[in-house]
């Protein structure tokens, strides 16, 4: 079943479209690996499809209403981890999570319930009550994980999610991610760690320049670039395979 329909989406800031005509289809139960080089469009195409940016070209479906007429009802159902969050870190864990869960109407027993649990599960569970304005970069992008989960939503967009996290912690949420899609979620997942987008994504999509270049599972993007790792099929389709040059450019024009 279908659970993001996007059609003919365009997103233009003064007169420059960064999105340009834009056809998706997304189905239940898949993880989404969104790519593309630095300023493609992956944010925007997720803060149109939350419901953040409301002023847009073209139209979009998510769990089947418009996104347009039904943007209060769609964010009950699904969790947005962005890129740069403002924690509120006068607060400690879990007065934040205790506020999210509220927007969410959880009630807040059951918002301390999954509070506690889910701060144990991440080992955080002796900062439950500290402010976070000395937590680590880690410690914070740990809360913003559970802050956007706590609803247990039906589709989750993550933007970077790994961010500051240790190796433990990162093989932990790729398990968590990978157990959501059993359970039937859908996770939309953008990133630049091309390794992770590899092993975790049923479908790829890599946009470049506001255009979606190219569409599949990892397999067959691999055989029809006839390259070996996504790494090296995005640095191909993106057209930057010059690094060793860039590089000795940019060593040169340092002295
Ligand atoms: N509020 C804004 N006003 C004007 N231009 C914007 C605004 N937000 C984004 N852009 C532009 O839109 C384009 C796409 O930005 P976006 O943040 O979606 O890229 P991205 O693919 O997420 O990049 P990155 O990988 O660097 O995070 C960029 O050219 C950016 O400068």
């Amino acid at each position: 079943m279908s659970v993001i329909h996007i059609s003919n989406l365009k997103k233009e800031y003064s007169g420059n479209y960064v999105l340009k005509n834009i056809n998706l289809n997304f189905d239940s139960g898949q993880i989404i690996g969104y790519i593309g080089p630095n300023g493609a469009g992956k944010s925007t195409t997720i803060k149109i499809l939350t419901g953040i940016i409301q002023d847009f070209e073209g139209d979009i479906n998510v769990l089947g209403m418009d996104i347009r007429k039904n943007a209060i009802d769609v964010k009950q159902r699904i969790g947005y981890i962005p890129e740069n969050a403002v924690l509120y870190e006068v607060l400690t864990p879990v007065e934040y999570l205790r506020f999210v869960g509220g927007l969410y109407q959880l009630n807040e027993a059951t918002i301390d319930r999954k509070t506690i649990e889910l701060l144990r599960l991440f080992d955080l569970h002796d900062k439950a009550n500290v402010r976070m304005n000395n937590f680590s970069k880690g410690m914070r992008q740990k809360v913003l994980l559970i802050s956007g989960l706590i609803h247990n939503p039906d589709i989750i967009f993550l933007d970077e999610p790994l961010s500051g996290l240790d190796a433990n912690a990162v093989i932990l949420v790729k398990e968590i991610l990978l157990q959501l899609k059993l359970a039937g979620k859908t996770i939309f997942y953008s990133s630049h760690i091309m390794d992770v987008v590899e092993k975790i994504s049923d479908r790829i999509v890599i946009i470049n320049k506001g255009e979606v270049i190219a569409d599949g599972s990892f397999e067959t993007l691999r055989s029809e670039a006839h390259k070996g790792s996504l790494e090296t099929i995005f640095t191909s389709l993106t057209g930057n395979e010059q690094h060793q040059l860039t590089a000795g450019e940019f060593v040169e024009a340092l002295k």
